[in-house]
């Protein structure tokens, strides 16, 4: 859980070394898509990755959450080496909200029965969502928090929500136990442009308020450049460009095409 281990510094709070990892080795489909790669992510930092198809960025993400195991190298979140963990355990320190809105939630549950589900993540009850009715409150004030008048439609069946709403809510039930890193997989690429901003906006918000280390793949250039304190574009399993502070304050999509076309180039297109 979130509070037994400790980082040995700061600056290695989420630690990606010498990664290698081959997809369908010695195959015709064989895919080396990372060589001894390194990604250090300090607590509290908020990292947009963009980069171009097939660079590497969701991999990065199954890596940390344990879906893809690696050939070789380390992976470590606050001080504790997680690359030989059973998937199901990395939940209970990772959060993710996924492109698709029906994945983050159960859609024949009720949004309190999602939340009481996510409540009990990594507690004896598992998989249960026995309600307490005392925490019903908590609930509520969560809710409040999305600022979409859910807490008075606690019973309410969330397939019966819009994508940004269910949005929303895999948002704040991924975020609800104390977590060591957020992952956001492209997580308003679904969604019309409203929602988009909307849910930008209460990404923003709960990152701020939870003070929650992250990392959010896009392919939205604007968000990349506006929200987060750093900026990593990839390209064939590798990082071209990291910028953080005054550097990625100063970015400007018209740098960011640039570059990308710089790497189309390099791969002929
Ligand atoms: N489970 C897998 N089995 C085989 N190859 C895979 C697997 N997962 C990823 N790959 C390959 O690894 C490379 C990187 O894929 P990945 O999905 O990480 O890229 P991406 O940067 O997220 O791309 P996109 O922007 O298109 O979503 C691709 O060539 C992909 O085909």
């Amino acid at each position: 859980m979130s509070t037994q281990h400790k980082s040995d510094t700061m600056a290695d709070y989420v630690a990606m070394r010498r990664i290698c990892k081959t997809f369908n080795r010695d195959s015709l489909n064989e895919i080396r898509l990372f060589q001894n790669f390194n990604l250090e992510i300090p607590k509290g930092q908020f990292v947009a990755v963009i980069g171009s198809n097939g660079s590497g960025k969701t991999t990065i993400l199954n890596i940390l959450c344990g879906s893809v195991p690696i050939d070789s190298g380390s992976v470590s979140v606050n001080g504790k080496e997680i690359s030989r963990l059973p998937e199901h355990q990395h939940s209970e320190f990772i959060g993710r909200v996924f492109q698709d809105p029906s994945k983050g939630t159960c859609p024949q549950l009720t949004i309190l029965e999602n939340m009481a589900l996510a409540d009990n993540k990594g507690t004896r009850f598992g998989l249960h969502f026995g309600i307490n009715r005392k925490r019903i409150p908590y609930y509520r004030s969560q809710l409040e928090l999305l600022k979409l008048g859910l807490e008075d439609k606690l019973n309410l069946p969330v397939s019966s929500l819009s994508g940004g709403q269910r949005q929303a809510l895999a948002l704040l039930i991924s975020t609800m136990t104390p977590i060591d890193l957020l992952i956001l997989d492209e997580h308003t690429a679904a969604l019309d442009p409203r929602s988009s901003e909307n849910v930008m906006e209460l990404t923003q918000r709960i990152v701020g308020e939870k003070k929650l280390t992250v990392l959010m793949v896009t392919h939205n250039l604007k968000y990349a450049i506006r929200y987060g304190d750093r900026l990593i574009m990839m390209h064939r399993g590798g990082i071209v460009l990291d910028a953080a502070g005054e550097e990625k304050v100063a970015l400007q999509t018209k740098d960011l095409t640039e570059k990308f076309n710089e790497i189309s180039l390099e791969d002929g297109n």
